[in-house]
């Protein structure tokens, strides 16, 4: 029985393990996967990671102690008979597979510190998300960002007990390109590849290893279980010796990308019990299939220390099961179902791609994830400004759910609370919601001690002061909001906001909806309209802050704004501004009318030539109106 196996190995004696297992690493100069080891590698362990390490041990022990590790054992043991995958293929099928979405990029700059990666981005460190990606020029949409290939793919094979192989679409298990001739294994007769190359390389590195397993489904493959990518990173890892040394500044490298997979996020110790106890049931299932089916660790079996090996190896795939977690992209292909009609359930998948995992969460981004065929392409959305953080939208969430409701969201499924442009805005006008006297648009809140009750804090500048005086326009905003919500009278309304304007910072989103409720509700067209360009701009303004960006609703919303104004009749008609509102217009139309090179890329031509001339018509007027 293997539990008695690893007993008289004296498995559970691990507590200096990974010291020993180094040694132990160099000693042996094994040889895995097929491959032989080149001599004089180094081989350790980053302290950071030994929790996952640790974790696996442990577990290992209490489930041997109790017996369940026999249960798993025999379940692997007993795999059934392989099913009659590929068998159902006909002709016809075939026939139907087209290389038709491989679209190569090469008119963009290589970035000689960045595997895959343009020269339209640099990596920078943030002390809340750890790596980012920054633009190092002003970017329009559509822009190519990254164009990868991914270093580890999986994708579930072809198989009639899984999806209807007559309408299903072949993808190479290898590169994932979509093809239109393929080649299996001869042993499994499972997975397909694009090219006898593909099926070399893969049959020499991984596929030796998971032949057997995957001819009877031992892996799910569905999108929320990572066994079978986390065994596929760990293959990975072995074709390379487990060496995680990168000697150079630039990020990725083609011959040895393991250690920047090993390097990325795992957030182990983020997760709940349960969570951890089901990456590492998948850990023990894995290790025991390597040891029980295939000769993965036939190298090391007359080896001493042969234990240690086992543990190594289990823990490495608890980390890499908690790294596939945060960082793989799934893959739905839909730009195949949307264009062939296919039902695709055998392209999907998951692929790990180190460049592309630099890219950070926003709740409004700027960039997306794009598959074609066998590259993963990071474009650009929106109009991205030099220094502004590439962001993707990593899950269900956006803008539009609040704060907390986003922040649940990523906590719960991706294990962190986000902390994007969006989110931040948010999150400061609720919790530190109070002006600070110091500094400007700086966000106070109230401390909490009960000896500093009344004492505010700036989270800006970290100064204290006595919230008295807010204490006391607090009361009178209450008044004046309870007097309006009976009379909805303008004239409280703006009493409300004079009074707002000393308690919040003037972006905050509580004047924001007051100036909403002035322009839409009270404004119309026989009133000052400088007054209501005066509003609108203060809208814009508090809205372009908490978005950071530009966006296209945000654009075309000015638009139509000034659109407004020049359809008042009573607007040509201004003839005396005061100095300062004509200041904050001149500005303004300024601005928007910059923005035609962002509105190039975002309309048809007609609504571009119909916005173009309603800019320059009010930029116009106020460039030619007279001050006193
Ligand atoms: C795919 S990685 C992105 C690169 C990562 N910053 C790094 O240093 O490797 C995802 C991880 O980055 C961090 N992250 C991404 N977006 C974030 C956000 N909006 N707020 C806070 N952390 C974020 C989280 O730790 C998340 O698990």
């Amino acid at each position: 029985m293997l539990h008695t196996y690893f007993l008289k190995q004296r498995l559970f004696k691990i507590h200096n393990l990974p010291i020993r297992f180094g040694a132990l690493k160099r000693k042996f100069k094994y040889v895995l996967g097929g491959v032989q080891k080149r001599p004089g590698h180094k081989y350790y362990f980053k302290e950071d990671y030994l929790n996952e390490y640790d974790a696996f041990t442990k577990y290992y022990r209490t489930i041997c102690s109790n017996g369940y590790i026999s249960k798993i054992s025999s379940e692997v043991d007993n795999m059934g008979d392989y099913c009659d995958l590929y068998n159902n293929v006909s002709e016809d099928t075939k026939s139907l597979q087209l290389n038709l979405f491989y679209e190569p990029f090469t008119d963009h700059q290589k970035n000689e510190n960045i595997l895959y990666a343009t020269d339209h981005v640099r990596i920078q460190r943030n002390i809340d998300k750890g790596n980012q990606l920054i633009a190092t020029r002003n970017l329009s949409r559509n822009t190519v960002l990254i164009n990868e290939k991914p270093t580890v793919l999986q994708v579930a094979p072809l198989c009639s007990c899984v999806g209807d192989s007559r309408t299903s679409l072949y993808r190479c298990h290898h590169c994932g390109t979509s093809c239109k001739q393929f080649y299996t294994c001869d042993s499994c007769n499972v997975c397909t590849f694009c090219s006898r190359k593909c099926l070399t390389i893969a049959c020499k590195e991984y596929h030796v290893y998971e032949c057997f397993g995957l001819q009877r489904h031992f892996w799910s493959m569905d999108d929320t279980d990572y066994g079978y990518i986390s065994f596929r990173i760990l293959l990975y890892g072995a074709t390379k010796d487990f060496n995680t040394d990168f000697t150079n500044y630039s990020y990725g490298n083609v011959e040895n990308n393991y250690p920047f997979i090993y390097g990325l996020e795992s957030h182990f110790k983020d997760m709940s019990r349960t969570k951890v106890n089901k990456i590492l049931y998948s850990a023990v299932r894995n290790l025991l299939y390597l040891r029980n089916k295939t000769n993965f660790f036939k190298p090391y079996k007359t080896k001493p220390n042969i234990d240690d090996m086992y543990m190594y190896i289990g823990g490495l795939l608890v980390k890499h099961y908690c790294q596939a977690q945060i960082n793989s992209i799934i893959l739905k292909f839909p730009n195949l179902i949307v264009a062939s009609g296919l039902n695709i359930s055998s392209g999907s998948g998951k692929a790990i791609c180190p460049t592309i995992a630099l890219i950070n969460h926003a709740c409004s981004p700027n960039a997306t994830i794009i598959i074609y065929s066998n590259y993963l392409v990071v474009k650009s959305i929106k109009s991205i400004r030099k220094g502004e953080e590439i962001t993707v939208c990593y899950t269900e969430v956006n803008a539009f759910f609040s704060v907390a409701e986003r922040r649940l969201i990523t906590e719960q499924l991706l294990y962190f609370t986000c902390r994007c442009a969006f989110c931040l805005f948010e999150e400061n006008s609720i919790e530190a919601p109070y002006k600070c006297p110091f500094c400007e648009n700086g966000n106070a809140k109230q401390l909490e001690n009960s000896n500093t009750k009344h004492l505010g804090m700036c989270t800006k500048c970290l100064k204290t002061f006595p919230l008295d005086a807010l204490m006391k326009h607090i009361k009178r905003a209450a008044k004046y909001k309870s007097a309006y919500n009976k009379t909805n009278s303008l004239e409280t309304l703006k009493k409300l906001e004079a009074c707002y304007k000393q308690i919040f910072p003037l972006n905050s989103l509580h004047l924001l909806d007051i100036y909403r409720l002035i322009y839409e509700k009270h404004l119309g067209l026989q009133d000052k309209p400088i007054e209501i360009l005066k509003y609108g701009i203060l809208i814009f303004h508090i809205l372009e802050n908490g978005l950071c960006t530009l966006y296209i609703p945000l654009l075309s919303a000015k638009v139509m704004f000034m659109y407004k104004m020049v359809d008042m009749k009573r607007f040509m008609d201004i003839k005396h501004v005061t100095q300062e509102e004509f200041d904050v217009a001149k500005q303004f139309t300024t601005e928007v009318v910059k923005l035609k090179k962002d509105l190039l890329f975002y309309l048809p031509e007609e609504r571009l030539q119909y916005y173009t001339y309603i800019q320059t018509k009010v930029h116009s007027f106020f460039q030619g109106i007279t001050c006193p």
